[in-house]
């Protein structure tokens, strides 16, 4: 980041005089989100129940689960999006439901799965979309907005797109927009459904990378996947979303075991074995491909 960025962020980094006492305290401190008992679902129908979550800075939360299972339920609930049918949902402290949407956009960013309506934005504003609660009411992006909006760019690898309409690149394009916007956005805590989906192998490495800088700089990060090896590769713990109910999270060893992972994709263990190979055969395979994974 250059020191312009750096400078024009710390003058951006000042609480608006217009927020709550409590939001202002939050604003650039590490914020919490933890579930208690929390029961989901759309009007009536529960997805799940029972949910205990601790989603704090610095931190990568991979949750696995079969289709359907209730990942993007469970996201849409912590972003706000959907209401809770019961239990709590606390962002630092504060009923999820209390804080003002606008101080909530702020916090909390989101990289939806694939993207249904697409819009003929171009990539850049589309990047730029990502700052608009920072700004105050009316006020356009200015110079540090753009330049944030490049730099997001570049970081994923696709400042050539900037100019070329979101209807004119390709879908795995298109993801790495997405994931260029929520980073323009600076949230405190990032949920990403399906992140490395519709992506070649360099670009799922590539944004596996940019996750684990995010968490480095002190983000927290929750991400669903349908590759338990992304979640090992990255994850500082991972929780299972199977038949309604919520295993973890927990450290990989003692969540994505072997039988963990057949039960819920419905497949022998021996057969997940066979696909993850040393990844599930006990601490010392796993040790040695991680450290390789993580580049140390
Ligand atoms: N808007 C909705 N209204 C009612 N039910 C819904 C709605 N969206 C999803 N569901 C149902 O809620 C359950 C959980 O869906 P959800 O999309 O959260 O699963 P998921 O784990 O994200 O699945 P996938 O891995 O296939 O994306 C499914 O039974 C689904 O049919």
């Amino acid at each position: 980041m250059t020191d312009s960025l750096h400078t024009a962020q710390a003058q951006r980094g000042q609480p608006q005089s217009h927020e709550p006492a409590w939001a202002q305290a939050s604003t650039a401190a590490a914020i919490t989100l933890q579930a208690r008992q929390l029961v989901i679902g759309h009007g009536k129908r529960m997805v799940a129940r029972g949910l205990e979550l601790d989603i704090g800075a610095g931190q990568i939360t991979a949750l696995l689960g079969p289709n359907g299972a209730g990942k993007t339920t469970l996201f849409r609930t912590l972003l706000g999006l959907l209401p809770p049918l019961a239990g709590q949902l606390l962002l630092d402290g504060k009923e999820l439901m209390q804080w003002p949407r606008r101080l909530l956009a702020q916090r909390l960013g989101y990289v939806p799965q694939g993207q249904a309506n697409v819009f003929a934005y171009t990539v850049l504003d589309t990047v730029l979309m990502g700052r608009v609660a920072r700004l105050g009411p009316l006020a356009q992006p200015g110079a540090y907005d753009r330049e944030l909006a490049w730099h997001c760019l570049e970081q994923m690898g696709i400042a050539a797109l900037a100019e070329r309409s979101q209807s004119e690149i390709s879908g795995g394009e298109r993801q790495l927009a997405l994931i260029a916007r929520a980073l323009a956005q600076q949230p405190a805590i990032l949920v990403m459904d399906e992140p490395t989906a519709s992506l070649d192998f360099g670009n799922q490495q590539r944004v596996l990378d940019q996750i684990q800088q995010l968490r480095d700089a002190g983000m927290a990060i929750v991400m669903s996947t349908h590759q338990p090896e992304h979640a090992l590769a990255v994850a500082d713990q991972i929780a299972l979303l199977h038949d309604g109910r919520l295993l973890g999270p927990g450290p990989a060893q003692a969540i994505a075991t072997a039988e963990n992972l057949a039960r819920i994709y419905r497949v022998t263990p021996e057969q997940l074995r066979r696909r993850l190979g040393f990844l599930l055969e006990g601490r010392d395979g796993f040790d040695a491909w991680a450290a390789q994974s993580r580049g140390s």
